[in-house]
């Protein structure tokens, strides 16, 4: 294949936003190439040449690009730099000079598929005191070679800017459209939500069929997508889904962990964020922890790191276990700020995978998995405090006990035979209810910026205030639910435009829906954690357009900032549109009364 047929591909992409229209152009080109270079173009589609899970990353610095760029159109630095100010994309900018500069020169090689893997692994494994410059030679090669088209795609993937509108649903769709059918979207999900790697899942579809990709196995290094809570608005109501008898656990409020242990020559111990960064060097206490008090040979545990105050006993608050997050400093960190682990899943176990059995089984094994620890200052790994619950009385009591303990709230889990790890999934298996729940407004909202406003007055010369939306799984679109200008603090005033510079662009992105024009855009990339007063309809906002009434999204009420950023969640892992739907719902019924 030549790079140039996939720059194509890109191209018809980015030029529709129908979600049908992708599935086709995508299962087109998938029918037609080999199945190795469907995985490596996945990966490439969103700027990688592997599986997000894996932390290496292509990012050149912009600096490098620009001197690339420059070099190969023969342009002086400043005309680039310039350009490139102007329309914030390096992309557009290589495509406009390799143009004019084409016009100018007679004849390249043409750049094969092959060619661009090989250019763009070894500007990845560049390393030594001149890797700056091989990267950007190795850059200015393939740009020398390229097509205008083909060099708007390279720079675009090799500065991280890379967004073609295709999600990891489309990809699916596109899959099984090409290699199966539309009965067969469940177990090439399935696959993906236990792999966390669509290139892995389309290679193997590809080349061995449906029943390959039904033989795929949750593996011990291989991130699963995380199960999520359904929420409710009162623990009776909890109770009443749940059939009347449930688990209770604490909701502790720290940073969700999904660990892989691998005892034996070739052991090792990673720890997962819930949006698939290695967090492993966060916490080495905790890791050396797992590995060391795990009694098997190998397991996949889920627990919430909190810090933790040895001495006491005591939950300490969640921004302190924040700075275990910093990049620096860390053999100080884990000195200062002590963390312990509370588990409270086992996904996998000695070669034998737990996805699909039933909580009660997970549990058991979990808490018969470890060995405890008294040799240390403190026992690194505890488990999430839990009963059997079966009446409201007793839903309250746990509660309260839940808060006392500086807990967030419970969560409450099924016990029925089908109460599975729903891997990538949020469902009534799991339920959620916190402390906020007995305010004003349910819960808190987590959404991506997608525009800024200039600032006047004391913030002139700053974003003032900021475009925000959520998502539409069912539609794999983005909504805009609010503007958001409350809560912000200089520091993060300050803070804004360095957060937000790699994800601007020039126009709306092509997966958003957005009738309020900002004054700059942004790719979905940032995600804030926002409280609001109320839902109302909106002739404004689009998120749930339709869903509630005709002609009207869903806008949040006075948002307000919480000084949250989520950096722990994609932008597809924001609040739904669906999620909007029930809050607004669940707040029509306390309007009407029908809830304490
Ligand atoms: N006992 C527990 N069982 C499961 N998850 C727990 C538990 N205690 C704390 N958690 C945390 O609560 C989260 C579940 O809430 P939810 O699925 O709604 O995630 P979320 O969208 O991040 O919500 P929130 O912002 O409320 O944490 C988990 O991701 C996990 O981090």
């Amino acid at each position: 294949m030549q790079f140039g047929d996939l720059a194509e591909v890109f191209d018809r992409l980015e030029k529709t936003s129908s979600r049908l229209e992708m599935t086709d152009i995508l299962a087109e080109f998938f029918r037609n190439v080999k199945p190795e270079e469907i995985r490596k173009t996945i990966y490439l589609s969103v700027g990688r040449l592997h599986p997000d899970f894996v932390p290496l990353e292509l990012g050149m610095a912009d600096k490098l690009v620009l001197k690339a760029i420059a070099s190969v159109s023969g342009r002086r630095s400043e005309e680039v730099e310039d350009l490139w100010t102007k329309t914030g994309d390096p992309g557009e900018v290589a495509e406009m000079l390799i143009a004019k500069k084409k016009q100018m020169t007679l004849f390249s090689e043409p750049l094969s598929f092959q060619n661009v893997i090989e250019g763009l692994t070894a500007i990845e494994n560049a390393s030594g005191k001149d890797s700056q410059d091989k990267k950007m030679k190795l850059l200015a090669r393939m740009l020398h070679d390229s097509s205008p088209l083909e060099a708007r795609y390279l720079c675009r993937i090799v500065t991280g800017r890379m967004r073609v509108g295709a999600g990891t649903m489309t990809a699916m769709d596109a899959l099984a459209s090409a290699f199966a059918s539309k009965e067969d979207r469940p177990d090439i999900e399935r696959a993906f939500n236990i792999t966390c790697d669509m290139g892995l899942v389309a290679e193997t579809l590809a080349s061995g069929g449906l029943d390959a990709v039904k033989g795929i196995e949750v593996s011990v290094g291989n991130p699963v997508k995380v199960m999520l809570a359904e929420r409710l608005r009162s623990l009776p109501e909890i109770m009443e889904r749940l059939g009347g008898k449930c688990a209770f656990e604490y909701k502790y409020d720290g940073i969700r962990v999904q660990a892989h242990i691998k005892k034996g020559p070739g052991g090792f111990v990673k720890l997962f964020s819930r949006r698939l960064e290695d967090l492993t060097s966060n916490f080495p206490d905790i890791g050396e922890a797992l590995l060391r008090q795990l009694k098997g040979r190998e397991a996949i545990v889920e627990g919430e790191c909190v810090a933790y105050d040895p001495d006491t006993g005591t939950l300490q608050p969640f921004q302190n276990v924040t700075h275990r997050r910093k990049k620096h400093g860390m053999e100080k960190a884990v000195e200062d700020i002590p963390v312990r682990i509370f588990l409270f899943d086992m996904l996998y176990c000695n070669g034998e995978d737990y996805t699909l059995k039933p909580y009660s089984f997970r549990r058991m094994r979990l808490e018969s998995s470890f060995k405890d620890d008294d040799s240390e200052r403190y026992d690194r790994i505890g488990y999430t405090s839990r009963a059997i619950i079966d009446s409201d009385e007793k839903a309250q009591k746990f509660f309260d006990g839940a808060i006392a303990a500086r807990c967030e709230g419970i969560m409450a889990k099924s016990l029925s035979e089908d109460s599975v790890y729903r891997a990538g999934s949020r469902g009534f298996l799991w339920i959620k209810y916190k402390k906020d729940y007995t305010q004003a407004l349910v819960d808190s909202f987590d959404l991506t910026v997608v525009g800024a406003f200039y600032g006047m007055g004391k913030r002139a010369g700053k974003y003032g205030a900021l475009l925000m939306a959520a998502y539409d799984p069912d539609t794999g679109r983005f909504g805009t639910a609010c503007k958001l200008g409350t809560g912000f603090d200089d520091a993060f005033l300050d803070a804004m435009p360095g957060l937000l510079e790699k994800y601007r662009c020039e126009t709306k992105p092509a997966s958003l829906d957005a009738e309020m024009v900002p004054d700059v855009w942004f790719i979905p990339g940032v995600v804030l954690e926002v409280t609001a007063a109320d839902i109302s309809l909106s002739p404004i906002h689009t998120i749930a357009y339709g869903t509630v009434k005709e002609d009207a999204g869903l806008g949040l009420r006075f948002p307000r900032f919480t000084g949250r950023v989520r950096d722990d969640k994609t932008p597809e892992q924001c609040t739904t549109a669906s999620e909007i739907v029930e809050f607004y719902r669940m707040q029509e019924d306390r309007d009407n009364g029908d809830v304490e």
